[in-house]
């Protein structure tokens, strides 16, 4: 079926706007865009932020400490997966790249006293920042070091224990090649039926169209001025990924907002991406992974 641009618009009652189609660029972010490719990074600088990719996320929290990145509330309104369930079913919650726990202690404030929640990060530091936070509660949670690009979160977890499993604002610090991986291991931890929970950064967001000359990576992929990096999706790329890894898709969307503050003068258009990927429980999934 055919649908017009305003059918596959879906507004949501904090403004959020859902909706399946690329940003529109203007002439100057076209421009800005161009410019970028005029001072790409060179071969051996990018070899050399993927091999440090762990440390200078590691310094990130040296110099940040748990003060960057705000408590992500907006979870349960967005992921009705979290809430949906029995009050006395039992639930496995995995964050994958948990930072200092942004994500996972506005959960535990909120009560969720049937989840167990799984935490990792590579970085030791945000691992350290999430044990010593006054609500980490041993009888109910986990943090462990893991990298996502390897196999060693199964050194923590046992494979197919996980409920619910989230990758917020993650695979876009990870290097493309990389990221069937990342998407494999999420796979993996599931058990059949569970749910991925997915947000990232949306192409051409206003982070991407602001890079200056110097930053390009590759099509899409920068590196900020403290070496982390950033990639920025379509929704066919994600689509393409995880249905490569076998999950069913539930959702796979752009999502519209504005970061305001009044205060600052402070209003811009942001682009996310957000999904919400199944691994199927009829066992066509466990075939695909053998073909693979
Ligand atoms: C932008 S932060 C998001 C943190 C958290 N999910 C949140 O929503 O606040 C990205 C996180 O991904 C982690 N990360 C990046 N690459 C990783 C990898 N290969 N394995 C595990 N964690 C990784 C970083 O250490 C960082 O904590």
């Amino acid at each position: 079926m055919e649908m017009t641009i305003d059918e596959s618009k879906h507004v949501d009652d904090n403004g959020d706007i859902f909706v399946h189609r690329l940003k529109d660029l203007t002439d100057e972010e076209k421009q800005r865009l161009e410019a970028q490719n005029s001072r790409i990074i060179p071969d051996t600088k990018a070899a050399r932020l993927e091999k440090e990719a762990k440390r200078h996320w590691d310094l990130f929290y040296k110099r940040n400490e748990t003060k960057f990145f705000k408590d992500r509330h907006w979870t349960t309104r967005e992921f009705q997966e979290l809430i949906n369930f029995k009050a006395d079913e039992r639930i496995t919650f995995l964050e994958l790249g948990c930072g200092v726990g942004n994500m996972v202690f506005p959960l535990v404030q909120e009560g969720f006293s049937n989840f167990y929640f799984y935490a990792c990060d590579f970085s030791p530091r945000a691992v350290e920042f999430v044990k010593s936070n006054s609500l980490y509660d041993e009888s109910r949670m986990k943090a462990f070091c893991a990298d996502l690009t390897t196999d060693n979160l199964f050194e923590n977890i046992e494979e197919g224990c996980v409920d619910i499993a989230s990758l917020i604002f993650v695979l876009s610090a990870i290097h493309p090649e990389a990221w069937s991986k990342v998407a494999q291991v999420a796979y993996r931890a599931l058990r059949p039926g569970g749910v991925l929970l997915f947000r990232d950064y949306g192409r051409y967001d206003m982070a991407q169209l602001r890079f200056k000359p110097g930053h390009k990576i590759a099509d899409n992929f920068y590196m900020r001025q403290d070496g982390t990096r950033s990639y920025y999706y379509t929704e066919e790329e994600l689509q393409n990924l995880f249905t490569n890894a076998g999950f069913e898709i539930i959702m796979n969307t752009y999502v519209q907002r504005r970061t305001v503050n009044f205060k600052e003068g402070i209003d811009v258009p942001r682009i996310f991406v957000q999904g919400k990927y199944r691994k199927p429980s009829n066992g066509k999934a466990e075939m695909i992974q053998i073909w693979q």
